[in-house]
């Protein structure tokens, strides 16, 4: 048995019973905060937790470690739902090409982007790729990050596709973190069905999908809805193929363009939708009332130089609102969710609060992690941020780009 108590925190936030599952429009402002609080781990969850004057004496000493944690906070660690952290290699050559101009789609069309991607991972061994994949989640673990979601999407042909996805399923077995797995087969159409749309989307439902089923690889599926990738017709194709073998859709949509991609999502019941760079009135009536989860990614808006989210406007109708990284080789080289945290006070006018909200309760709910991860309960899993000393909570995404971690526990053991 290991045990571990904190005490003198000075603030344990998103801390409380039967807090919801998601937060949404004027709630997202409120979060709770314990001043003055200890927490209690046992066997990697949660026990107990409260304010200093609640801890009760200690009769049994054996196993336990202790740690003084005043002048710090702890929060429950972030939950990325959103990220593609298998890839073989990372595309600053694009970077270049954006500096000099060049948009995402004109970098598409000249052989870049996903296809680049595709292109190097077909010739990259599983092992090789298991082992990036592993630095990346490290790299994220220390930067506060407790549950992650990845997809696959890089690969493109069936032994592709199934090599990412059983990196997937390794990591997911061997690294600390929480791992949900995503099969996004339909991210692009590969060079050679370019002009044979059918014959992708049959290798996709009859060479993907059974095995995929068959080694339990993946709980979700995704595809790219946009001009020039999956249209909403094929979107509709491909959840529907997902859906048979047990996989929930959850979607990219909106990044560009606007073609009806977020209504085929929520009547086919998504579980999130995610970049809505672009949203139109009719998307936030459609979300209105629906149990799909609309995801935004400032990262990716940041790196990509393109419109942020209408957050603000969303959370104004009443819409929840998750946050993710988008980790990914071409848009998002980062997997921060405290630079992400800051984008989303500067860029998208969010308090402090209803990000944190974005990056934990909803995240979690964005995963399906609702149960174990998000908050601090009883019961949950004890991963979990401790801070530096620092003067307040809003002091993190204020001083953007500083690392203001102390420590990150996952199954409650210091990393
Ligand atoms: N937009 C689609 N997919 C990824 C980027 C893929 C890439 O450029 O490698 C995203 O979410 O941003
Ligand atoms: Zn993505």
């Amino acid at each position: 048995m290991s045990r571990l108590l904190i005490k003198n925190i000075k603030g344990l936030v998103q801390a409380g019973e039967n807090l919801p599952r998601t937060v949404k429009g004027e709630e997202m402002k409120k979060l709770p905060v314990i001043e003055n609080a200890f927490l209690a781990v046992e066997n990697g969850k949660i026990l107990s937790y409260g304010p200093m004057e609640d801890m009760l004496g200690i009769d049994d000493w054996r196993n336990l470690e202790i740690i003084d944690a005043s002048g710090k906070y702890i929060l429950p660690a972030f939950c990325d739902s959103h990220t593609h952290v298998v890839f073989a290699k990372s595309r600053e050559e694009e970077f270049v090409d954006k500096i000099n101009g060049l948009s995402y789609e004109e970098i598409a069309a000249k052989g870049g982007g996903i296809l680049n991607s595709a292109r190097v991972l077909g010739e990259t061994d599983e092992e090789e790729l298991y082992r990036s994949a592993w630095n990346r989640l490290d790299q994220v673990m220390y930067s506060g990050t407790g549950a992650i979601e990845i997809k696959s999407g890089y690969g493109l042909t069936p032994e592709a596709e199934l090599k990412m996805l059983r990196v997937i399923k390794r990591l997911r077995e061997n690294h600390p973190l929480t791992i949900k797995s995503t099969f996004l087969g339909a991210h692009a159409y590969p060079k050679e069905l370019k002009e044979n749309h059918p014959e992708y989307l049959r290798q996709i439902k009859e060479e993907m999908l059974p095995v995929i089923h068959e080694e339990g690889l993946a709980d979700y599926i995704d595809a790219f809805c946009e001009r020039g990738y999956f249209s909403v017709e094929e979107l509709v194709e491909v959840m529907n193929a997902g859906k048979a073998y047990g996989l929930i859709p959850k979607i990219h949509v909106n990044q560009f363009s606007i073609l009806g991609g977020v209504k085929a999502a929520v009547e086919h019941g998504a579980l999130s939708v995610d970049h809505l760079e672009e949203i139109s009135e009719e998307d936030i009536a459609v979300l209105k009332g629906s149990t799909c989860m609309p995801t935004v990614l400032p990262s990716c808006s940041f790196f990509l130089n393109i419109p942020f989210g209408k957050a603000r406007m969303m959370l104004d109708n009443g819409l929840p609102l998750a946050l993710a990284t988008d980790f990914n080789p071409g848009t998002t080289p980062s997997g921060n969710m405290l630079f992400l945290w800051s984008l989303a006070c500067i860029k998208l006018r969010l308090t402090p609060e209803e990000a944190l909200n974005a990056m934990t309760i909803n995240t979690a709910y964005a995963m399906g992690l609702s149960e174990t991860h998000g908050t601090i309960s009883e019961g949950k899993v004890a991963n979990l941020i401790m801070t530096k000393e620092i003067p307040s909570l809003a002091y993190i995404p204020y001083s953007f780009g500083e690392n203001t971690i102390d420590t990150v526990l996952i199954n409650g053991k210091i990393m």
